[in-house]
């Protein structure tokens, strides 16, 4: 079979959420290609952190079934994290169903978490050896739906301000210019994890990357690369600076940002349109904005939403690579 569901961008594309019915009862979570578990708000937490938010019912799914003696506990490279127990239930998205799901229920959420009332929970989409549940590992949503997918596969359609999609099972070629480029994923550390030796602004002379390997996460905001990168990309930028206090580059909102291509697997460039690298404003008048690159320190690079916002991305999970088009 196959499965679609929306995927809504959510406070100037911050996260994208969409929807997923368990046991019976539907809640928008977060569809996170960078992490393995899923997890969600519930009736079980205190009842300040449940404020604001749509949780799943432990008491009300004819389904549910816990696991006695199993816990998760699970932290983000933002800093953020949740902690429970576990069950399995039906999960449903778009269609595509997996009938005994580990569906992590959390009794303890980070600040980050309930303040940000739009997200229930988290799908991860990673690779199944990241998953938290102990005593006994559990699947991700993916690796339980695959045998029973059209085709080993889910891809990514996420759009700057626009409703997007995660489709499971099938890859809707409408959705995508020219041919699907695809490239090898190494699945050692259990991410969509890839080589990505370069970086390109134009014609100019490439930039190498420290560690040359990027993973594809779809639960990242920004496009976390190395500083190197970042000061030369941003160099290209009139007015661009570095502002601590801000946390980033910023520079003026109606600066001209020049597309940035970036090598996927050392078999081809996929372009980040300069528009999608202006992430949003830090100032009420508009005046100043936030970029969309910005650096970390580490021989992983980051690829969130901002690639995905100009790639429609392909997981396959038959032969573990990733697939990348410019949007239609
Ligand atoms: C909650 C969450 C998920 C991710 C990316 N995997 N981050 C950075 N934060």
């Amino acid at each position: 079979g196959t499965g679609k569901v929306t995927a809504t961008p959510i406070n100037g594309d911050v996260e994208y959420l969409s929807p997923v019915n368990i046991g019976g009862q539907t809640l928008n979570l977060d569809f996170d290609s960078g992490s393995s578990d899923l997890w969600v708000f519930n009736s079980q937490l205190s009842t300040a952190s449940q404020t604001g938010h749509t949780v799943f019912n432990v008491a009300k799914s004819q389904t549910l079934q816990m696991m006695t003696g199993a816990t998760y506990s699970i932290s983000y490279g933002d800093g953020s994290g949740s902690a429970g127990n576990v069950g399995t239930d039906t999960v449903n998205i778009g269609g595509a169903t997996v009938t005994s799901q580990a569906i992590e229920l959390a009794t303890a959420v980070s600040a980050s978490f309930v303040e940000d009332t739009a997200s229930n929970g988290l799908v991860g989409l990673a690779f199944s050896k990241l998953n938290t549940v102990k005593p006994t590992q559990q699947k991700t949503f993916f690796d339980n739906a695959m045998p029973n997918l059209a085709e080993p596969v889910f891809t990514a359609d996420l759009r700057s301000n626009a409703v997007g999609a995660y489709e499971f099972g099938a890859i809707d070629t409408s959705k995508f210019n020219g041919t699907m480029q695809w490239a090898a994923v190494n699945t050692t550390n259990g991410f969509w994890q890839f080589s990505s030796e370069k970086f390109q602004v134009g014609d100019a002379t490439p930039m190498a990357v420290p560690g040359g390997q990027a993973i594809a996460d779809t639960g990242t905001t920004l496009m976390l690369t190395s500083a190197a990168v970042v000061n030369a990309y941003y160099a290209n930028v009139q007015g661009a600076v570095n502002d601590q206090q801000v946390g980033g580059v910023t520079f003026p909102c109606n600066s001209q940002l020049p597309d940035l291509q970036f090598d996927v697997g050392g078999s081809f460039m996929a372009n980040v349109k300069g528009s999608d690298i202006n992430f949003a404003p830090v100032d009420n008048a508009g005046t100043t904005c936030f970029g969309g690159v910005q650096a970390i320190q580490s021989n992983l690079q980051i690829y969130g939403d901002i690639m995905f916002k100009s790639q429609f991305v392909a997981f396959n999970g038959g032969n573990n690579s990733i697939g990348m088009a410019p949007h239609q």
